[in-house]
């Protein structure tokens, strides 16, 4: 027998998971920008509640702490803090990266596992939300320290993790490098070639297209929402921030599609240059920050342009911005410079980089506005297609790829219209994205039992 609940007000269901998560700011963030979206839904969908989905949902599987012990180059025993989220398997093993940088803390993976379990779903391929990483600080550490790092983490971390588990992949501080180390570990302990990590290298067992994918599937994402307004990216002006993987591979993407990229930043601040980040200059960002590792400041010093330390680039005039870097690093006053400065469309490559009070704006002012969890759903679909590949033991072409990034990302649009178009025409992509990514993880939950 079933009984009719009633769903807690927004407020109820807060203050409860606040008393349960003490300190864990970004996580309820997340969480309360998903419920603020859900609540009319649910109530026009009762058995959503009787399930008590919501209460489930955001309520990790599993959580692993664990110590990563390490000897740095001379001689001396460091400990950091390795971390994954199991957060759930409804619809697939755990997925989602790891990330290493000294901010990670536990409240910062939950937000990102429970988002990613939302923007998986999106991606309408089979697969469970999880995010991991570590405290460890890749910056100014020689390779052999990374590769002792990730040798210890890997240690404790292949015990949890399989290629029918729990499938990690990078984020922040873990790129090709990294992964590369992990994977010899978990070879090397487990003897056996599985797709267990994905954004390996393309000579072994990577996807193609993998690396470009999460700026690539944004600026197609950007793309769609400006093709709903019978516009593109042709002779835009944009503002991208970060300087990373991501980053590189939206300035490519936007340049190829006509339009012009006017900044980058790293955490020390950002670079102006009005004429456009164009091919060569991009290789050159992508020598000094994948190879040399060094400083965005070097590429104003080389190309005679604007250096801003300590800054953000939201205050220079765009008509579209691509946020790449962090969470909560545009906020009330950027966005509004932004859309006072003419900005149109803010797609989010990073994961929630906006404040809510920074949503809010966009959604009072109806620009168009795509949240991180399905703007930069791309990385991780490719990551769905890498183990696709592995399972067959089979690679596609860059081409094969690519067109399968363009669908997910048109599908993920199409999805966020369906549930997200407000009565007056506006898309609001924030429920769209909430309801879209929910809908098919709730009724697997439903259907698996109370589990
Ligand atoms: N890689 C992927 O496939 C995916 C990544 N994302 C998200 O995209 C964003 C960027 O990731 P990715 O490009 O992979 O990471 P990278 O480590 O390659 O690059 C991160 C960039 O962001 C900057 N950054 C990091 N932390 C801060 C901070 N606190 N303040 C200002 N700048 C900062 C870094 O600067 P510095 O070098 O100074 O630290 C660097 O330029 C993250 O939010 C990530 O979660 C989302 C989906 C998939
Ligand atoms: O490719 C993946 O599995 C992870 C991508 C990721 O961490 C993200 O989408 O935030």
């Amino acid at each position: 027998m079933t009984t009719m609940l009633k769903a807690p007000s927004s407020k109820e269901f807060m203050d409860n998971l606040k008393s349960r998560t003490p300190g864990e700011i970004e996580f309820h963030q997340a969480v309360h920008e998903v419920v603020e979206s859900l609540l009319p839904f649910l109530e026009e969908n009762p058995r959503y509640k009787t399930a008590k989905i919501l209460e489930r949902i955001s309520e990790p599987e599993r959580i692993l702490i664990f110590r990563v012990p390490w000897v740095d180059d001379k001689g001396e025993i460091q400990v950091n803090r390795g971390y994954r989220i199991e957060m759930n398997s409804a619809i697939g093993p755990y997925k989602g990266g790891l990330r290493f940088h000294p901010t990670v803390n536990l409240g910062i993976l939950k937000f990102l596992a429970f988002e990613q379990v939302f923007k998986n779903s999106l991606t309408t391929l089979p697969m469970g939300g999880g995010k991991g990483g570590s405290d460890f600080d890749p910056k100014q550490k020689s390779d052999g320290e990374v590769m002792r790092f990730c040798q210890s983490f890997m240690t404790e971390l292949c015990k949890h993790i399989g290629p029918n588990t729990d499938v990690p992949a990078g984020d922040i501080g873990v790129g090709g490098r990294e992964i590369g180390f992990m994977f010899g570990q978990y070879k090397r302990l487990k003897n056996e070639f599985t797709g267990v990590l994905t954004g390996k290298g393309a000579e072994w067992g990577g996807s193609l297209i993998r690396p470009e994918a999460t700026g690539y599937g944004n600026v197609y994402f950007a793309q769609e929402m400006l093709k709903s307004k019978n516009d593109s990216l042709k002779g835009k002006t944009v503002c991208v921030s970060g300087s990373g993987n991501v980053a590189q591979f939206t300035v490519e993407k936007v340049n190829e599609l006509g339009g012009k990229v006017v900044t980058l930043s790293d955490s020390s601040g950002f670079i102006h240059d009005p004429d456009g980040i164009d091919g060569e200059k991009l290789t050159y960002v992508m020598r000094l920050k994948n190879i040399k590792r060094g400083r965005i400041e070097e590429y104003a010093k080389k190309f005679k342009v604007g250096y801003y330390p300590n800054e953000k680039p939201w205050g220079v005039p765009c008509d579209v911005a691509l946020p790449s870097a962090t969470q909560n690093e545009i906020n009330k006053k950027d966005a509004q410079t932004l859309i006072e400065n003419g900005c149109i469309c803010v797609s989010e490559g990073a994961n929630m980089p906006s404040t809510p009070e920074a949503v809010d704006v966009y959604l009072e002012n109806e620009i168009l506005y795509g949240p991180g969890k399905a703007a930069n759903a791309g990385g991780v679909a490719v990551s769905g297609l890498e183990m696709s590949q592995n399972a067959m033991r089979i690679s596609w072409s860059r081409e094969e790829v690519d067109n399968h990034l363009k669908r997910i990302m048109k599908d993920i649009h199409t999805a966020c219209v369906k549930y997200g178009k407000s009565s007056n025409g506006y898309v609001n992509y924030v429920n769209g994205a909430n309801i879209g990514g929910f809908v098919k993880v709730a009724n697997a939950m439903i259907a698996q039992g109370v589990v």
